[in-house]
């Protein structure tokens, strides 16, 4: 892994090149918060427009020569560039630079690297970054192999190279079993959670929202529910409590950005989808950051290709706190509807409203009807008395109940999978059309 791994405080020479592919263009600023976040030490901010890209160091001989002065007048460890290098690129540039260099798809890995928390996620990452290094495996170890001496691993008259690639697709297929297995528990354990009914609320948002410190607000700020069934699962799910609905689960997702690498796309795919089954979607966004637009539009692109646009979205601006003129509020469209929260996740203000929110959008679904129940069903018929879902109640001549319902969808689920009925047995029995 340390052909990806950055050193703490390595001295960095950023190179930011103006992409050949207009849409791929990239902020210098976000470009320097990347390298930021990976640890890295910038010495020194190379920008160069655009130029005809060449085969062997993308950028021009003349440039490779320029930089190469560069690095060695500033010490640096390191070179990266904002764009992605083909491994013979990489390779080229290592030579002449004299130093390490890192390309976008190496340096966002690298930041995965050190921030995958869960189990999963370190597998994912992991994946990923063998893949990058299969594709830059080089002959030139070749030679050395034979005096190595092999640890027992290394087949009779195999190269290194060819045992290197060998233990890299162990390796990889090992890691793709252990993720296969967590995957399948993570389905399980979403399928018990949707036959109980309780809604899934999904934080999504640009990478530095504030998902994250959102999450742990919301989870330290209300009671918790008692959290058994998901005790094995990703700490970033957790069961919280909300006013007039009841229990919820609440899952933090990774962030989203801008040309998120192809490998890490289909790396993190899986824990994405997940919002594709969500009941509601909470859409962080950065209120101040200078970008927001463009980040906005960046996440809804990953939410319709992971197939989430059908989800209800709640938007929350977020950092209220550094807005001068801007109170924490709620918005509503025109037929009433929250469609956006403005809060602070830090501070906490406005977390209260954005659980009102929350509770608002999902008690939304009302299940109105008249409805006959038979008198084995008793105690379902208290149960709508309980929870004020009746409105009128009248009785047939063998004396069943009659009562006109106006009850919250997921109240009515809740309520009837205590009580052992079915949903679409109790809609085809005993709802009146
Ligand atoms: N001033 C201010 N800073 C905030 C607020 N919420 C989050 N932050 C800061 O924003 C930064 C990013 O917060 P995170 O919660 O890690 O953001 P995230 O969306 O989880 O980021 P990723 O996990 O990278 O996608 C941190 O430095 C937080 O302290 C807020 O309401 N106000
Ligand atoms: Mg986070």
């Amino acid at each position: 892994m340390s052909d990806v791994q950055l050193k703490g405080a390595d001295r960095t020479v950023l190179v930011h090149l103006d992409s050949f592919n207009l849409t791929e263009r990239e902020e210098p600023e976000e470009f320097k918060e990347l390298a930021f976040s990976a640890g890295a030490e910038i010495v020194s901010f190379v920008s160069i427009g655009r130029t005809q890209p060449t085969a062997r160091y993308l950028i021009g001989s003349g440039k490779a020569q320029e930089l190469r002065e560069l690095v060695a007048e500033q010490q640096a460890d390191l070179v990266i560039f904002n764009l992605s290098l083909t491994p013979s690129q990489e390779r080229n540039l290592e030579r002449t630079l004299d130093c390490r260099v890192v390309d976008r798809v190496g340096l966002i890995l690298d930041i995965f690297a050190q921030r995958a928390q869960t189990y999963e996620g370190k597998l994912q990452v992991e994946l990923a970054q063998l893949e990058h290094i299969s594709t830059r495996l080089v002959r030139s170890r070749t030679d050395l192999s034979r005096q190595q001496g092999g640890i027992g691993l290394r087949g009779p008259g195999e190269t290194q190279l060819e045992t290197d690639r060998r233990l890299l697709r162990v390796r990889m297929r090992q890691i793709k079993a252990r993720l296969e297995k967590v995957r399948n528990q993570r389905e399980l354990a979403r399928r018990s959670r949707k036959r109980a009914e309780i809604p899934a609320v999904s934080l999504v948002g640009y990478t530095n929202a504030g998902k994250s410190t959102l999450f742990n607000a919301m989870t330290s700020a209300t009671v918790y529910a008692a959290d058994k069934l998901f005790a094995t699962l990703d700490p970033t799910v957790r069961k919280i409590q909300v006013p007039d609905i009841g229990p919820i689960t609440l899952v933090d997702t990774v962030g989203f950005i801008r040309h998120l690498p192809h490998k890490l796309v289909e790396a993190f795919r899986a824990t994405l989808e997940e919002s594709a089954s969500a009941d509601l979607l909470l859409h962080l966004v950065d209120a101040q950051a200078v970008e927001r637009d463009e980040q906005i539009k960046q996440v809804n692109q990953v939410l319709k290709e992971i197939g989430a646009e059908q989800v209800p979205v709640l938007e929350v601006y977020n950092k209220v706190d550094l807005l001068e003129s801007v109170k924490p509020h709620i918005q509503r469209n025109e037929q009433g509807k929250p469609h956006r929260v403005w809060l602070s996740a830090q501070t906490g203000q406005g977390i209260e409203l954005l659980l009102q929110a929350v509770s608002e959008l999902l008690a939304e679904d009302l299940f109105v009807a008249q409805v006959q129940l038979p008198h084995d069903l008793a105690r379902l018929r208290a149960r709508f008395f309980a929870l004020s879902a009746v409105q009128q109640e009248s009785h047939t001549e063998q004396g069943e109940s009659c009562l006109s319902v106006r009850i919250p969808l997921i109240d009515l689920k809740r309520a009837l999978s205590d009580e052992g009925v079915d949903y679409e047995e109790f809609v085809q029995r005993y709802v009146q059309q």
